[in-house]
């Protein structure tokens, strides 16, 4: 295994072991290629899988892995009050600000983060930073309803990045369609010092939906280290 999917794993099994116990009912399940992970520690903790815990997905991805799991789906609008909700990131900051939506997938893990009493993020080494923007170097994911994104492109310039791009799909002549039929803008604006004045500012924006800063929400990053040896976490 690569020293980074050994990093995930790592850091996805250690948040399990630590945040779900036997008091936790409702679990909210994030996106993304460390998140399989967390799927597989809740297996592997069999207690888990067959106890009356019920999981909410984030993203069709995370539907599937619950499902193929043979765990207890559950949908936000019956459990609106999670207990603990793990998710990946794609950069962390040293305040455990982050960027998420690499995979598309920000709008509903925000609002399963949101539903969480606590929102637990799992990541490799390579996206542990001190200020955003150092690392992922895609720019911060923007879900726009499709209406508006003409718009919403020269308003981001004006907000200050030069360049916001139309996340284009790899293996189809098109955008990429998030689960919710929207489009994503990926919009670079370099080191982002204020990321809450940021994420207000577009926010504001018509047509955009969600933002992919995630702002004062975390309480805990498991970071899987690189020399396999430790793990490293930073609690809030
Ligand atoms: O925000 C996300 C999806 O929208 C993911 O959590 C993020 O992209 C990290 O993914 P991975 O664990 O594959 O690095």
């Amino acid at each position: 295994m690569s020293s980074l999917n050994d990093a995930k794993r790592r850091a996805a099994y250690k948040a399990v072991d630590e945040n779900i116990t036997s008091e936790s009912k409702i679990i909210g399940i994030g996106s993304g290629s460390t998140v399989v992970y967390v799927i597989e520690r809740i297996l592997q903790r069999g207690n888990l899988a067959n106890k009356e815990c019920i999981f909410v997905p984030t993203s069709f991805q995370s539907r599937l892995l619950i499902i193929e799991g043979g765990l207890n789906l559950g949908d936000i609008d019956q459990y609106s009050e999670i207990d603990v909700t793990i998710d990946g990131a794609d950069e962390v900051d040293e305040n455990l600000n982050a960027i998420k939506g690499g995979g598309a997938c920000h709008l509903r893990e925000k609002v399963v983060a949101e539903a969480a009493k606590k929102f637990v993020i799992v990541a490799d080494y390579s996206k542990k930073s001190s200020t955003l923007g150092e690392k992922w170097k895609q720019g911060v994911p923007i879900e726009v309803i499709p209406f508006a994104y003409a718009l919403v492109i020269p308003s981001l310039k004006r907000l200050g990045c030069e360049n916001p791009v139309l996340r284009m799909a790899k293996s189809k002549a098109g955008p990429v369609i998030s689960d919710n039929g929207n489009l994503i803008v990926d919009a670079d604006f370099g080191l982002i010092k204020k990321p809450k004045e940021l994420l207000e500012k577009i926010k504001l924006l018509t047509g955009v939906v969600e933002v992919g800063l995630f702002v004062n929400m975390t309480r805990m990053v498991y970071f899987g280290n690189e020399d396999g040896k430790g793990k490293q976490y930073l609690f809030k």
